[in-house]
């Protein structure tokens, strides 16, 4: 740096680092930042400002927290960023770490962005379920031009640097000091003209059918979106970059931005962001916390090559962890081996341009085989076989007498008993449930499920490998169907009842769809198999030759019972597979859904025969007996001490069975109904009901109402006993 020139470094973190500091992102930084900014300004012998972050971190944008407080900073850090655009000395961001929300945002005001090879920028405001507060919506658009922007604006997507230099993002990346190349870089264009540096001053690049692009994106968001409110304004910001000028436009980002801050969806999704991260701080009632495990040094070996094994090692390969997969015989290795091959060359090929590689034609790192001897060396197993008990047992058996003593044991499971096939082990401390979701490389959710005698240890293990793994891990207690699927049954058990009564599988499916769902009860049952749930309950002596003789058609265990699902399938109905379930497909393995006239004459020929009155349903009466019996479980979960909080349960419904973000999962969600109302109708529709268990108010419901309605971060004071079981 030559004498005559100065640079003054800004800290811009605006939360940062592990815990964000109120002082970092709140009105005093903003007020240093002015005062700075003005002061360098004023100050003849400095020539350039460079702004960069602490510890190689430029921002991660606000204090998400701050958000729900009536004045936030959204709107005032707008005319700052404005300030540094119109400084009269160029000013150069250095970028490290991450650059996102307000970050980038403070990035856009600079003159030049210089950025580390490593870091990663985006406005992940809409994930939040906000937009980009601080004028980016109209200075994006203007750097990159508009389909990029509406791209990385709807999405919310964070880029690594390599792209955003393509973009035109950032002007240079570098492999080294940051800072020293920001700072080289303002030392060179001191006293060169600043206007066309500024964005606000530039037009948004011409796109030749601008019209077209903007009505085919609007269509895209919106359908994307469902309800989710987010996307759609974050687009009409972006189109109003395109259609009005700078200052308009900067106005018309702030009324939009405000219809979202005092939306209930903003809310629901920052709640979804802070209980997402709570759950990875689980630990046991005794404190015992993670414990530290280095998974790319050691040995992993996935069991069973399916669909489910598949995926499992697709991610594990992500996650560049060494795995070994194992199958029973020959013909089984190569066809999981041909596909999980297909499964990886697309995930490199998304990965190419990004600073990951993924190492899967090296035998360290990634080998098949049949040979149960190198089962000796592995450091941990994940169980896929077939979801069978005897067979499950018989497994754990063997890896019992094979693994070496330290290995832990995990067996992918969606419903079946951990204690169970822990028993067939001498080491069932070492034993965990591994419930992946289909499919495996793409769900995000792990449920972790411990057994009455699994260690703490092997629960912290299971929890580092769902973080390796990219993966939300939620522990979870020991019980038929865990959380997600126990949840689940009433909600699907509901959904056939209301066929019986009067409903339509396109009707009931249109109701939670409009909710949010991707896919309603009936087309998700089409999707997954209508034998897989058969299968099950013929395992319960539910239907199938073990129901015990003269047992009655719509009723079980003194339960009502419909046997609806199980007469599709005696007719070979299993859904997409066969082309027909509670839908008809274009051919077997089709995926477009139509209405089947078959279904319709079926089921009042059904309800004919069990004379059974049909009856108008209308939508209320569908989503409150879907959703409040699937809440209504989740109150049973949380008092048996099954998960830990409410949080816990709605991270599952979030991550992996598609509950709709913008409504913060089903506690959330019926937090915001409130608790009297789930309560009162459910009281209604279980005397209605009144042989239907999951419909009869759980007594912690019943309690947490009597309290006065407690919010959501107390209930779980109102219950004396917590995980009981470690
Ligand atoms: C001022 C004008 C308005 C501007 C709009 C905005 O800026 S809105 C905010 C936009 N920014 C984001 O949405 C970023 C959100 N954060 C992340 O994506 C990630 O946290 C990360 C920065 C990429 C870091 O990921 P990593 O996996 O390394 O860590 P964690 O996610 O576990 O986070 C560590 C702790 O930091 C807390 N935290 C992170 N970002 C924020 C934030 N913006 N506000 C508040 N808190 C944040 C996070 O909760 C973790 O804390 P714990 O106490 O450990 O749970």
């Amino acid at each position: 740096m030559s004498q005559d020139t100065f640079c003054v470094v800004f800290h811009a973190q605006i939360p940062f680092d592990r815990i964000p500091h109120q002082f970092k992102s709140g009105p005093m930084f903003l007020q240093a930042l002015e005062d700075g900014l003005k002061k360098a300004d004023a100050d003849p012998s400095v020539k350039a400002v460079m702004i960069c972050g602490e510890n190689g971190k430029f921002s991660a944008g606000a204090d998400i927290r701050g958000f729900s407080s009536p004045k936030t900073l959204g709107v005032a850090l707008g005319p700052i960023v404005s300030l540094i655009e119109s400084s009269e000395k160029p000013v150069v961001a250095a970028i490290e770490g991450v650059a996102l929300g307000g970050g980038l945002e403070v990035a856009l005001g600079c003159h030049y962005r210089v950025a580390h090879a490593k870091a990663r920028m985006g406005l992940p405001e809409v994930t939040i379920g906000l937009l980009p507060g601080a004028e980016g919506t109209q200075r994006l658009p203007r750097l990159i031009g508009v389909p990029a922007a509406l791209d990385m604006i709807t999405t919310g997507k964070h880029i690594p640097a390599t792209e955003a230099l393509k973009l035109g993002l950032v002007d240079e990346i570098v492999e080294e000091n940051t800072i020293e190349a920001a700072i080289r870089l303002a030392n060179k264009v001191i006293g060169q003209p600043l206007g066309p540096r500024r964005l606000s001053l530039k037009p948004v690049p011409k796109l030749p059918n601008m019209e077209a692009f903007l009505q085919e994106a609007q269509v895209k968001v919106k359908r994307q979106a469902r309800g989710f409110l987010a996307p759609e304004l974050c687009f009409q910001a972006v189109q109003a970059a395109t259609q009005r000028p700078f200052a308009e436009g900067v106005r018309r980002e702030r009324e939009l931005f405000q219809v979202l801050l005092s939306s209930g969806q903003a809310q629901a999704l920052q709640y979804a962001f802070f209980a997402e991260r709570a759950v990875h701080r689980w630990a046991t009632p005794g404190g015992i916390n993670l414990l530290f495990i280095i998974f790319d040094s050691i040995l992993l070996l996935s069991l069973g090559l399916g669909t489910m094994g598949q995926g499992i090692v697709t991610s594990l390969v992500k996650a560049n962890i060494p795995v070994v997969a194992l199958e029973q015989n020959l013909e089984y290795l190569n066809k999981g081996r041909k596909a999980v091959m297909v499964l990886l060359e697309r995930e490199a090929k998304k990965m190419e341009g990004g600073a990951q590689k993924l190492d899967f034609h090296n035998p360290a790192r990634l080998q098949f085989t049949v040979d149960f001897n190198l089962l000796h060396d592995v450091d941990l197993v994940i169980e896929a076989v077939f979801e069978n008990m005897a067979l499950k047992k018989e497994i754990f058996h063997k890896l019992s007498n094979i693994c070496k003593p330290g290995a832990l044991l995990c067996t992918n499971t969606s419903a079946l008993d951990i204690d169970e096939i822990a028993s067939a082990t001498s080491r069932p401390q070492q034993v965990i449930g591994t419930h992946f979701f289909s499919p495996a490389h793409v769900m995000r959710l792990l449920e972790i499920i411990y057994g009455r005698h699994t260690s703490p240890s092997a629960i912290a293990t299971a929890m580092q490998l769902a973080k390796d793994m990219k993966k939300v891990g939620v522990v979870v207690g020991n019980c038929f169907g865990f959380v997600g699927n126990r949840m689940m049954f009433p909600y699907v058990e509901q959904a056939v009842f209301l066929l019986e009564e009067g409903s339509r599988p396109e009707a009931v499916d249109q109701v939670l769809e409009d909710f949010g769902f991707k896919i309603g009860p009936f087309r998700m049952s089409d999707l997954a198999g209508l034998d897989v749930g058969w299968r099950s309950r013929k395992g319960q002596g539910l239907t199938g030759p073990s129901l015990p003789a003269g047992s009655s058609a719509r009723q079980r265990r003194g339960q009502r019972y419909s046997p609806l699902p199980d007469l599709l399938c005696e007719r070979g109905r299993f859904g997409q597979k066969t082309g027909k379930g509670w839908y008809q497909y274009e051919r077997a393995g089709g995926r477009t859904a139509t209405p089947d006239p078959w279904i319709h004459g079926f089921l009042s020929q059904y309800r004919d025969t069990h004379r059974i009155e049909t009856r108008y349903i209308d939508q209320e009466e569908i989503l409150e007996r879907c959703l409040f019996s699937l809440i209504n479980e989740g109150f049973a979960i949380l008092a048996e001490g099954i998960a830990s909080g409410p949080e816990h349960l709605d991270v599952i419904y979030l991550n992996g069975y598609g509950w709709p973000k913008h409504r913060g999962g089903p506690m959330f969600y019926a937090s915001t109904v409130g608790l009297p109302r789930v309560l009162a109708k459910l009281q209604k529709y279980s005397e209605a009901h009144p042989d239907v268990p999951k419909l009869r108010p759980s007594a912690f419901l019943k309690k947490l109402v009597a309290v006065g309605n407690a919010p959501l971060k107390e209930w779980m004071s109102y219950l004396s006993r917590q995980s009981p079981k470690l």
